[in-house]
């Protein structure tokens, strides 16, 4: 675990970029500083690794001071990952992320060998091997860093706003993949940007730091979008924190009516038969089970399904994996109002209406309230 304790740095010229910050930053899980731009998240980030050295205060690694410990043995058990990545322009991709086994005395082979390995890891196609930074997009030079960072598998991983020059397409891409890898490996990282959705999607804990470098809150996602500290974090946060937090409540409970569902080559009977519920359209399959689209059931009495005549069925959601954020933008966006869940396969594994899912949130509040006092039962 790293400890800041009551950390203040201020720079030679007077600026007090961090003022007494205290932080328990558990182990392998994902930190992340957020806070308007010179709010001392770099600052705070570089005291870890000694790249700044505070004023006052200490930062205790494992229970021990890192000021008494040689500043190669720290850097050694931390990567460092930078925005675009700072690539050494004259290396291979491969030497590049050979660097710091290669500085640990590592042999070229077995070096190589480990960056191959990590190439792979971060999703880097191998034939990239012999390129330079330069013959790269930004995003695959971020997988670079993020790779170069792992080489010597360090514990702890220091990333400094490392996605922040690339497109959001890109960005979600890499976001996706340091969770994944960061659910693979287990590292402890602390994790700098100024974008709340980022810190809220990859942080285990957020730190929410304002301008003077001072801690505003530090609490988990959901916690933060529930119960933000006071008027700064509630407008840092955003308006629709509301929705955001629905990304916490899992799907999976939602009662979903199978029996609108029909596949395309459902006879006049078949169709007549159906007990729809309250369900004002029929869900067209194909002959897999995968949603094709809405048909209004009066349009379905000559007993014939015209593929051409179906609604849209929108985009669907995930019922065992997304959240009830994702089955309620679903829903919005559906031009029924009722959302397709699909199961991992992508076959129709039911439908969903706006009012259902709207009890379902109420539900999800009213639980997460009663679990809140109960913890608060519990601290006292
Ligand atoms: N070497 C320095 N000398 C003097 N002041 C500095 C120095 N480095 C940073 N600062 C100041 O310290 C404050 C915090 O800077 P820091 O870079 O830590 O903020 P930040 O939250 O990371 O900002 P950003 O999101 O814009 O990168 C700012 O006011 C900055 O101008």
């Amino acid at each position: 675990m790293i400890r800041i304790d009551s950390v203040t740095k201020r720079y030679p010229d007077g600026t007090v970029a961090v003022d007494r910050l205290s932080l328990e930053i558990p182990d392998r899980s994902i930190t992340v500083l957020v806070g308007p731009s010179g709010c001392g998240k770099t600052t705070t980030l570089r005291m870890i690794n000694r790249m700044v050295e505070p004023s006052e205060g200490a930062i205790l690694l494992d229970g021990k001071n890192i000021q008494q410990q040689p500043v190669n043995t720290l850097r050694r058990s931390m990567g460092y990952v930078i925005q675009n990545a700072g690539l050494f322009q004259h290396r291979t991709i491969l030497d590049n992320i050979a660097t710091v086994p290669r500085l640990l005395g590592w042999g070229k082979e077995k070096s190589r060998a480990r960056a191959r390995e990590l190439m792979d890891r971060v999703g880097l196609d191998g034939a990239l091997a012999k390129r330079y930074p330069y013959q790269l997009s930004g995003g695959q030079q971020q997988r670079v860093g993020v790779a170069r960072a792992l080489a010597a598998d360090p514990p702890v991983l220091l990333m400094d706003e490392p996605f922040s020059a690339v497109d959001p397409i890109v960005r979600k891409g890499l976001q996706d993949e340091l969770l994944r890898i960061q659910g693979e490996l287990g590292k402890t990282i602390v994790f700098v940007t100024h974008d709340i959705d980022e810190a809220v999607k990859l942080g285990t804990m957020v730190a929410v730091m304002r301008t003077g470098g001072r801690l505003a809150q530090f609490a988990p996602p959901a916690e933060l979008l529930t119960n933000p500290a006071d008027a700064f974090v509630e407008d840092f946060l955003g308006t629709d924190r509301g929705i955001r937090r629905l990304s916490f409540f899992p799907a999976a409970g939602l009662e979903l009516l199978t029996t609108p569902i029909v596949a395309i080559d459902a006879g006049a009977k078949q169709i007549a038969a159906r007990d729809t519920g309250d369900a004002p359209y029929l869900l067209v399959t194909d002959l897999d089970g995968k949603p094709l689209g809405w048909a209004e059931p009066r349009e379905l009495t000559a007993g014939k399904i015209e593929p051409a005549r179906l609604l849209p069925h929108g985009r669907p959601f995930v019922s065992g994996t997304d959240s009830l954020r994702a089955a309620l933008d679903c829903a919005v966006l559906s031009p029924t109002g009722w959302a397709v869940a699909v199961d991992g396969e992508g076959r129709a594994a039911g439908v969903v209406s706006q009012q259902t899912i709207g009890e379902a949130i109420r539900g999800a509040h009213a639980k997460s309230a009663r679990s809140v006092v109960k913890t608060e039962k519990v601290a006292r």
